[in-house]
């Protein structure tokens, strides 16, 4: 049995691919008819033209019979059509007996659908990625934290405080000293909140210089002089789109800053460092202080609109001192973290946390945990029964009579709260030192002492 030229014919016009024949200079012999259902040309249009006029009037971004024809080779190549349409094209040059092109006949596939596929892929991973950096956080965090201990009178009150106000979108003012657990909760109220899987997203307020910080809030926009385009770097507030912002020592924001944000808060939207196109904001605002805010506005320390933006309910985080119920919990569960991290299970003994329960813990939950992890790493045998500094060890009840432990605290407190705002503003300890007319070791012992966190200059991130 032989193939007749009128099957081959029907076989080429049925052909589900499109099959384009030219000459030896690119003028278009013959298109098949799934050549106008890809491109959606119509063959009187086509037929008699070179395929150069095609890609001149923008028909084609580049033409694959052309390349052949300059290669005198077969090419394979990207092609977009100008409906939209990208294709994947193989020319295949014809050669006469002496050497020379007779034709070029492209095969030409549409690959839109493959491509919106690939792409689909893409995203897919993409998110996929996204979800498995996201258990894994949640699954480090699980371990690093544990459970969040309310026990206490004090804190179950703040707890059902919390549980009220979780599921508004109300922005909370969570007021404590630091290390009481302040970060904790804004967490936790986030986590229970509309927003839980959307991101969190904390910044020091503190922690940067104002044109540093303005760029990291607000992001930028800079022209890109290689491309002339614009280089965007989205901000924080960009990035906790949908999500929630925890803005920690919100009075330690320079007013500048401020006033930008309290302007953002009050029309939805915020303009990028260098930028004029207003950028919409979708975000819960929990903030932090741990001085009085309200004294703060009446002297000056926070503007009155960014005050009741952020202010609008307050939640008041007790000091360790205050809630000693849940501090052998805490210690126990600190332990249970150092077992987990280490490998190693050290019990406590019942008389050293009756004495935790009574030390003064000026720097709160932190300087517990970090007490808790120098006994584990110091403990030589299965159960931790000493090992408290004086300072741990002096119980709030020898703390002398009522008149001096209350001039103890006041002077405590305000020496906490002294070098808290010169961390706050001068981030270094040589910084602090100097403004404080003391000795950086003295600055460096002092942070240490009331837990205050000496801040790396670095970016803020996702919590
Ligand atoms: N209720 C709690 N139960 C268990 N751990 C807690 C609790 N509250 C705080 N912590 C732990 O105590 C440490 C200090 O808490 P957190 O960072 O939230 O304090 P903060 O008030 O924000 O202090 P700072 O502003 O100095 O960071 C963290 O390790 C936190 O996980």
């Amino acid at each position: 049995m032989t193939v007749s030229l009128s099957d081959i014919t029907r076989a080429v016009e049925s052909s589900y691919d499109g099959i384009w024949i030219t000459d030896a200079i690119g003028t278009t012999l013959f298109i098949n008819e799934a050549i106008c259902r890809i491109t959606r040309l119509k063959r009187e249009n086509v037929v008699g033209l070179n395929m150069r006029t095609l890609v001149e009037r923008g028909m084609f971004d580049v033409s694959a019979t052309l390349l052949a024809l300059e290669k005198q080779d077969v090419v394979t190549i990207l092609q977009h059509v100008s409906t939209g349409v990208e294709t994947i094209v193989t020319a295949t040059p014809v050669f006469n007996t002496d050497g020379t092109i007779d034709k070029v006949i492209s095969n030409v596939r549409d690959i839109t659908e493959l491509s919106a596929l690939k792409e689909k892929l893409e995203r897919a991973e993409a998110r996929n990625l996204a979800y498995q950096n996201e258990i894994a956080r949640l699954k480090s965090r699980l371990e690093e934290d544990g459970k969040l201990i309310a026990e206490d009178q004090t804190m179950q009150s703040v707890m059902r405080q919390a549980e009220r106000i979780a599921a508004f979108e109300t922005p909370v003012l969570l007021h404590g000293e630091p290390g009481s657990g302040r970060h904790r909760l804004a967490r936790w109220i986030h986590d229970h909140s509309e927003r839980r899987r959307q991101p969190f997203i904390k910044l020091g307020c503190g922690a940067l210089p104002e044109e540093r910080l303005e760029r990291e809030l607000f992001g930028s926009e800079e022209i890109d002089d290689t491309q002339g385009a614009a280089r965007v770097r989205p901000g924080l507030l960009e990035l906790a789109r949908g999500g929630t912002l925890y803005l920690e020592d919100i009075a330690a924001l320079p007013v500048a800053i401020q006033m930008k944000l309290a302007n953002a808060f009050s029309c939805g939207v915020h303009y990028r460092h260098g930028g004029d196109k207003p950028v919409e904001l979708d975000l819960r605002v929990l903030s932090s202080s741990t001085d009085d805010l309200d004294q703060q506005r009446r002297n000056g320390g926070i503007r009155n609109d960014l005050y009741y933006q952020v202010n609008v309910y307050r939640i008041d985080i007790p000091p360790l001192r205050r809630r000693r119920k849940d501090i052998p919990l805490l210690a126990r569960q600190f332990l249970d973290q150092l077992a987990k991290r280490y490998g190693k299970k050290i019990g406590i003994s019942t008389a050293l946390l009756a004495k935790l329960r009574d030390a003064p813990w000026n720097g709160n939950i932190r300087e517990l945990r970090n007490t808790m992890e120098r006994l584990y790493v110091n403990s030589e045998g299965q159960t931790i029964v000493s090992g408290l500094s004086p300072a741990e060890g002096a119980t709030h009840a020898a703390e002398g009579t009522p008149e001096e432990a209350s001039l103890k605290r006041i002077l405590e407190d305000t020496e906490r709260r002294v070098l808290q705002q010169a961390y706050s503003r001068y981030e270094t300890t040589y910084g602090v030192a100097n403004a404080l007319g003391i000795s950086q070791t003295s600055a460096v012992r002092k942070a240490r002492k009331y837990a205050i966190k000496v801040r790396q200059p670095g970016r803020p991130g996702v919590a």
